[in-house]
C-alpha cells in the first residue's frame, strides 16, 4: 500500500477535460475552436501570410542519396506534396523512379512514414505508417525488386527498433500489448510494458516469438540493433529520455535453433549510470559512443572476449568543450565523428584502429542535418543547412585519390535573396551569470531603435540542441513583415552536453526560463525590441517553457505561442510516454520532485498580474491525435487562464486554443497542414502586434 502522499491541496477544476471521448469534453474543443478559428481568419495579414508561405514553400525539397543493395534511393517533396516521395535508381545516373509515394496512402496526406529499414540484401523493405499524427505504427513490407506490397503487417508499434538480421529473413521490432481502447492516438493510455519481438517475412504477427520484456520495469523499453557484420544483436534498455541505458548483447552464431524465444542475453552493462550507443565492430571489439565520465561523449572500445570495464579502452578521448553529437563508419575503416562546436557542426574523418585524426572537413557555420554512407560502402553523402541555407549535398568519394567534398546539390528557394540578411551569434549573462548563446537573424542594415517584432524561440531540455536549421516562416517573418529572428540554446538542452543538459532540468528547471527572461532582456537592451513587439513561441517541452514565462513575467512579452506544449506538471507522467519524461522533469509523486515542480508548474501558477499589467496575447496549439504530450495538458491550461485572467476588465489581449483534427504532435504532418498552421501563427502574430505586410 503506497502511502497516500499529501504534500498539499493542489485545485484541479478541469480534471474532466483529461477524458478525451466525454461530450462534456468535445464541447469544450468545439466552442474554443469556435471562436478562434473564425478569429485567426480574420486577423491582419492572414491571406497574404497563406499565399506568401505557399510560394516560398513550394521548392523541392531533397534528401541525401543512400545506397542499399545494388540500388540509389532519395526522399523528394517536389514542393507542395503533402508528403515526402521516396525514389529508387538501379544506379547513381539512371532513371528515378518512384518507389514509395506516401500521398496516395490518404486523401488528405495524413498518413506518413515514420521508421524504415531495407533488409541486409536490399530485397526487402519494412516501413513504418502513422496516421493522424500518432505515434502508433503499422509496419508493413514491400519486395524490392517487383515492389509489391507482402502481406505481413505488424500492429501495436511504437518507440520501435526495425532490425534486421542478415539472413534477410526477418526483423526486430518493438510493440506494446493490445489493449482495449481506441489505440489511434487519441486515447491517454500509458505506454507500458514494451515488449521486443522477431518478425519472420510470410508468417503472422500472431507467431512473432518474444525476444525480451520486463514485466517487473513496466516503464523499460527496449532497442535492439544487429552489428555490421550480422552475428550480434546489440540490446540497450532504457527507463526513460534520459541519456543512459543498460546493455547487452546476444550472440547469433550460438542459436543453432534461430531465433525462438528470449534472447540469450551476456551482460555488458547493468545500471543506468551512462549511454552507450553501438557505433561499429571488429570482430569481438565493439566501438561505443559513451558519456561515461565524459559529459561531451567519447568513444570507446570493448572487447566482448573480455567484458570487465578495466579492459575497455577510449579510442576518441572526450574533448572539454565540443560536444560529440554523432559518429558512424564509413569506408571500411573510417570514422566520421560530427561535433558541437559553440551550437555549430564541425565534422572529422578518424582511423577506426588508431582513433587518429585524418580530416577536418570543410563547413559553414549551421549544421549537419543528415547522412547516408555505411561501413562497407566507399562513399558518404551529408546535407548541410543554416538560418539562410536551406540546404547543400555534399558528396565525399572515398576511391578518389584526393577526395574532397563535392557539391552533390543545392537545395533552392525562390524569391529570397539571402545576401539581404544576416546572422549573428551571441552570448548574454543569465540570471545566475551563466553565459548563454543565442543566434539573432534579421535584415542586414536595421537600425537597432527598439522598433522590430522579435520572435524568440527556445526549447530547453531533454539534451536537444537547437542548431541553425533554414525555416520558411521565419524567412517570411523576416522579410514580409521586417521581423527579427533569435534561437536561444537555453539549458536543459544538449549544446553543451550533459553536464548543460543538467543545469536545465530536475531541481534546476527553472534555469530554463530565466534564461529565456534574461535573452529577452537583451533584446530589448541592445534595443532590437520592447516587450510589448516580442513573441516568444514553444513547442513540446518548448510548450512548457513559453507557458511558465508567460506566468512568471507577463509584463515581458507581446505575444505567446505554445505549441503541443506540456502545462501540468503534476499529471504528465499518467498519461501515453509521458512516463518517460520524468528523467527531466522528476515526479510528483516524490515529494522532494513535487516541490520542484508546483513552482513553476503553468496550470498551477496562473494569476491575475499586478497593477495595470495584463497576459500577452496567447494562442495555444494542439491536434486531437496528439499522443505524445497529449491536448489535456492545453485544453486544461487555456480553461484556467481564460477563468482566472481572462474575466479581468484589464485583460483585452486574446487568449485563445487552435485544436485541430487528424493531427498530433508534428512528426509528419502534411505540408498543407503545416502551412495552415504557420499562417494561423504568424497571423495571429501580426494582428497582436499590428505588423505591417512588404511585399
Ligand atoms: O517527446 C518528448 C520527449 C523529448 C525527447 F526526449 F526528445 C523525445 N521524447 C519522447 O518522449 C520520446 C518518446 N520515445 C521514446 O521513448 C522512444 C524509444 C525508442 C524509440 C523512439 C522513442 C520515442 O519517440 N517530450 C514531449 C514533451 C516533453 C518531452
Amino acid at each position: 500500500m503506497t502511502p497516500q502522499l499529501d504534500f498539499c491541496t493542489v485545485s484541479d477544476s478541469y480534471r474532466w477535460l483529461e477524458d478525451p471521448d466525454s461530450e462534456e469534453t468535445k464541447a469544450f474543443v468545439d466552442a474554443q475552436n469556435e471562436i478562434a478559428i473564425p478569429y485567426l481568419e480574420k486577423c491582419k495579414n492572414r491571406q497574404d501570410l497563406q499565399k506568401r508561405l505557399k510560394e516560398l514553400w513550394n521548392y523541392p525539397k531533397y534528401s541525401c542519396p543512400f545506397r542499399r543493395g545494388h540500388r540509389y534511393f532519395y526522399y523528394l517533396n517536389t514542393g507542395l506534396q503533402n508528403q515526402s516521395v521516396l525514389y529508387v535508381q538501379e544506379s547513381m545516373n539512371a532513371e528515378a523512379e518512384v518507389f514509395l509515394d506516401a500521398n496516395t496512402l490518404s486523401h488528405d496526406g495524413t498518413v506518413s512514414l515514420r521508421g524504415t529499414a531495407f533488409s541486409e540484401d536490399g530485397r526487402y523493405f519494412a516501413y513504418g505508417l502513422s496516421e493522424s499524427g500518432s505515434d502508433w505504427v503499422k509496419i508493413k513490407f514491400m519486395d524490392v525488386e517487383n515492389r509489391k506490397e507482402l502481406p505481413d503487417t505488424l500492429h501495436y508499434v511504437k518507440f520501435s527498433s526495425m532490425a534486421w538480421t542478415h539472413d534477410n529473413k526477418g526483423l526486430f521490432y518493438n510493440r506494446y500489448p493490445k489493449l482495449d481502447n481506441k489505440g489511434d492516438g487519441t486515447e491517454t493510455d500509458s505506454n507500458v510494458n514494451q515488449q521486443l519481438y522477431y518478425h519472420r517475412i510470410g508468417t503472422e504477427q500472431e507467431a512473432d516469438p518474444l525476444c525480451m520484456e520486463w514485466p517487473s520495469e513496466p516503464k523499460w523499453m527496449t532497442g535492439a540493433e544487429v552489428s555490421h557484420c550480422g552475428r550480434y544483436v546489440v540490446v540497450t534498455v532504457r527507463r526513460g529520455c534520459d541519456p543512459v541505458n543498460m546493455l547487452y548483447y546476444t550472440d547469433l552464431q550460438g542459436l543453432t535453433d534461430g531465433i525462438t524465444g528470449m534472447l540469450p542475453l551476456v551482460t555488458v552493462v547493468d545500471n543506468f549510470d551512462a549511454e552507450y550507443e553501438y557505433i561499429t565492430n571488429e570482430g569481438t571489439v565493439c566501438t561505443f559512443k559513451t558519456n561515461l565520465k565524459s559529459p561531451n561523449y567519447k568513444l570507446i572500445n570493448i572487447d566482448f572476449n573480455n567484458l570487465g570495464m578495466d579492459n575497455w579502452v577510449d579510442l576518441i578521448p572526450e574533448h572539454s568543450n565540443d560536444v560529440l553529437e554523432w559518429a558512424t563508419c564509413v569506408n571500411g575503416n573510417v570514422l566520421v565523428l560530427c561535433y558541437i562546436e559553440d551550437v555549430k557542426n564541425a565534422v572529422y574523418l578518424h582511423d577506426l584502429e588508431t582513433g587518429k585524426q585524418l580530416k577536418k572537413l570543410p563547413l559553414d557555420v549551421g549544421a549537419v542535418t543528415g547522412y547516408s554512407g555505411k561501413k562497407d560502402h566507399n562513399e558518404m553523402f551529408y546535407y548541410f543547412t543554416s538560418f539562410l541555407t536551406p540546404g547543400t549535398i555534399f558528396h565525399y568519394d572515398f576511391s578518389e585519390t584526393n577526395p574532397v567534398p563535392k557539391v552533390f546539390r543545392e537545395i533552392e528557394t525562390q524569391g529570397f535573396d539571402a545576401h539581404q540578411y544576416e546572422t549573428k551569434q551571441v552570448f548574454f549573462p543569465s540570471k545566475d551569470g551563466t553565459k548563454i548563446p543565442m543566434f539573432i537573424v534579421h535584415r542586414k542594415g536595421i537600425v537597432l531603435d527598439g522598433s522590430h517584432p522579435v520572435l524568440m524561440y527556445g526549447y530547453g531540455g531533454f539534451n536537444i540542441a537547437l542548431l541553425p536549421y533554414f525555416s520558411v516562416s521565419r524567412i517570411v517573418f523576416m522579410q514580409n513583415l521586417s521581423g527579427v529572428f533569435a534561437l536561444v540554446n537555453l539549458r536543459g538542452g544538449g549544446e553543451y552536453g550533459e553536464t548543460w543538459h543538467q543545469g536545465g532540468m530536475l531541481g534546476n528547471k527553472q534555469n530554463v526560463f530565466d534564461d529565456f527572461h534574461a535573452a529577452a532582456e537583451h533584446l530589448v537592451e541592445q534595443k532590437y525590441t520592447t516587450p510589448s513587439r516580442l513573441t516568444i513561441m514553444g513547442g513540446s517541452n518548448g510548450g512548457l517553457l513559453v507557458g511558465a514565462c508567460a506566468n512568471q513575467r507577463p509584463e515581458l512579452y507581446g505575444v505567446v505561442i505554445a505549441q503541443v506544449g506540456v502545462m501540468d506538471m503534476l499529471r504528465f507522467h499518467k498519461f501515453t510516454i509521458g512516463h518517460a519524461w520524468t528523467s527531466d522533469f522528476g515526479s510528483s509523486e516524490i515529494e522532494e520532485q513535487f516541490k520542484w515542480q508546483i513552482k513553476y508548474s503553468p496550470l498551477h501558477n496562473i494569476a491575475v498580474p499586478k497593477d495595470g499589467i495584463q497576459y500577452p496575447a496567447m494562442l495555444l496549439l494542439s491536434g486531437d491525435h496528439d499522443d505524445r504530450v497529449v491536448p489535456l495538458h492545453s485544453l486544461k491550461y487555456i480553461a484556467e487562464v481564460q477563468k482566472v485572467v481572462g474575466k479581468v476588465p484589464k485583460q483585452t489581449n486574446p487568449l485563445l486554443i487552435r485544436v485541430d483534427t487528424k493531427s498530433g504532435h508534428g512528426g509528419g504532418k502534411p505540408t498543407a497542414k503545416t502551412i495552415e498552421e504557420m499562417a494561423e501563427i504568424y497571423a495571429f502574430i501580426s494582428e497582436n502586434l499590428q505588423l505591417q505586410w512588404h511585399e
